[in-house]
């Protein structure tokens, strides 16, 4: 990406509104968007995020409720069509019922700052603006939008933004057979054929910001068969909606392209990011399988560890290309079409590593898989580690529910694994254990955890040899 480019976002990101849901007094984190709307669908997933771990650990928790806004009683005609149907999706059982409550934590005068004010850069923005959109229907070959920009007066650069036409969508005219695959904190996932070559891709949508650009950043400079690969990405002004992610929304239609999901704010724009097609399954659903199947079984001890190892050989390249994962966990791991491998998705929360311990955002990632000095400011790659040790003891031992899982998880964490598992898997366990230390100089770099996996599993299958002659 062109440095004004990303000019450009960052001026985009001061005119933003922050949004927080409430329940039980309980309060969720807070998401942002470019418009309230967006804020409030930010805050329903991350809050759906946070439920879904936490019901993993306590299933007292009801998720179902309906989502309403600004504290009114909860109602089904009050939530927003992508908000009912992230309440109607939700697999969970509910117990109980609670009341969800949306605030806005939005700073009122930051929020209606005119975009480009700011700094005397009203130029700028415009100028990054109109090398955006050049770039954009260059590579897309469809624009259909105006831009009407007048440079020389900074008083309308608070306007020099689009003005919206019915602009053809590159989504649906390069792509049929879109079907809605799921949708994360941040945007929802679509499998699409391309017409060209006729081939599948996950396309992800998301509201293109500085984090949506970090991701794609990232994911354009790796290239690996344990990573989720990435083929392109373009930006659109509106996001795509069909008949299941729309709900009853009004103008859209089963499989069609509409701008229900756009916002009032014609600075609000969509990147589109089309990767490769992973199977609808991820290691969260592989680990929930084992679980119940019975007894413990060698069969998953030998899985387990060619899943480690696959995982652990990504996240080695991804560290060699200097950068962190940060939110390395089972929802996150795909597998791929045919089966046989596994891959790292979700680099939202991906950083630079440049080797020393420098200052960084506080409390990335996903709670129960945080390495300890993640809560701070100041960590490295081995976060990635610790998370990958957790997973590894997920992979291997069979919890039979999410109360004892949330036990062994939070007891691992203080490097504490069960009795039972540390006698079964004396190997794993030493390597595991090494893993979660707490100092992170302490954990192993991801190339030396490769070449231990590697010699276990070489140790494997000469015993297994031995055992079967
Ligand atoms: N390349 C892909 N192929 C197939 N399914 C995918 C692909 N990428 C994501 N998905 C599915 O789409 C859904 C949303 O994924 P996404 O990465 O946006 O969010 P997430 O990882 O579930 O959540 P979060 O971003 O909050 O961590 C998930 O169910 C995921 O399994």
């Amino acid at each position: 990406f062109e440095h004004s480019d990303l000019n450009y976002f960052h001026l985009l990101k001061k005119h933003r509104f922050f949004y927080r849901l409430i329940i039980d007094n309980k309060e969720y984190p807070v998401a942002e968007g470019r418009s309230a709307k967006e804020a409030r669908q930010n805050a329903a997933r991350l809050t759906w995020s946070a439920l879904k771990e936490q019901t993993d650990w306590d299933s007292k928790v009801s998720v179902r409720s309906t989502l309403s806004e600004d504290g009114a009683p909860p109602s089904s005609s009050s939530s927003t069509p992508q908000e009912s149907h992230e309440a109607s999706s939700q697999r969970t059982s509910v117990s109980t019922s609670c009341s969800i409550q949306f605030t806005d934590t939005s700073n009122p005068s930051r929020a209606q700052m005119p975009l480009g004010s700011e700094n005397g850069a009203p130029s700028r923005l415009s100028t990054s603006l109109k090398s955006l959109e050049s770039s954009q229907s260059m590579s897309s070959g469809t624009s259909g939008s105006e831009i009407f920009t007048d440079s020389s007066n900074s008083s309308n650069d608070q306007h020099a933004v689009k003005k919206k036409t019915s602009a053809p969508s590159r989504f649906t005219s390069d792509f049929d057979h879109i079907e809605y695959l799921g949708f994360g904190g941040y945007g929802s996932v679509y499998k699409a054929r391309r017409k060209l070559e006729e081939k599948y891709y996950a396309v992800k949508i998301v509201s293109s910001d500085e984090k949506a650009f970090r991701e794609v950043g990232t994911l354009s400079d790796l290239l690996h068969h344990n990573v989720i690969r990435y083929f392109n990405c373009w930006i659109e002004d509106t996001s795509y909606e069909d008949g299941i992610s729309a709900g009853s929304s009004a103008g859209s239609s089963a499989g069609g392209y509409s701008d229900a999901q756009s916002t009032d704010d014609p600075s609000v724009k969509f990147l589109y990011i089309q990767m490769e097609l992973c199977k609808m399954k991820t290691l969260k659903e592989w680990i929930d399988e084992k679980n119940t199947q019975s007894p413990q079984d060698t069969k998953r001890r030998q899985e387990s560890l060619s899943i480690a190892q696959q995982i652990v050989s990504g996240v080695e390249y991804i560290h060699s290309r200097g950068h962190i994962h940060r939110d390395l966990k089972p929802d996150n791991i795909l597998f791929g079409l045919d089966d046989k491998e596994v891959k790292i998705g979700d680099f939202g929360l991906v950083t630079t590593d440049d080797d020393a311990l420098i200052d960084r955002t506080e409390n990335r990632g996903t709670e129960s898989y945080m390495a300890p000095e993640q809560v701070g400011k100041t960590y490295n790659r081995k976060v990635d580690i610790f998370a990958l040790g957790l997973i590894y003891l997920e992979l291997l031992w069979k919890v039979s529910s999410g109360h004892e899982r949330g036990e062994v998880l939070t007891n691992a964490r203080r490097q504490i694994l069960p009795t039972d598992f540390s006698r079964a898997f004396q190997v794993e366990n030493l390597i595991i254990k090494k893993m979660l230390h707490e100092k992170p100089e302490v954990r192993p770099e991801a190339s030396d955890l490769k070449e231990q996996l590697d010699k276990l599993a070489q140790a494997e299958n000469e015993s297994q040899k031995r055992a079967t002659v």
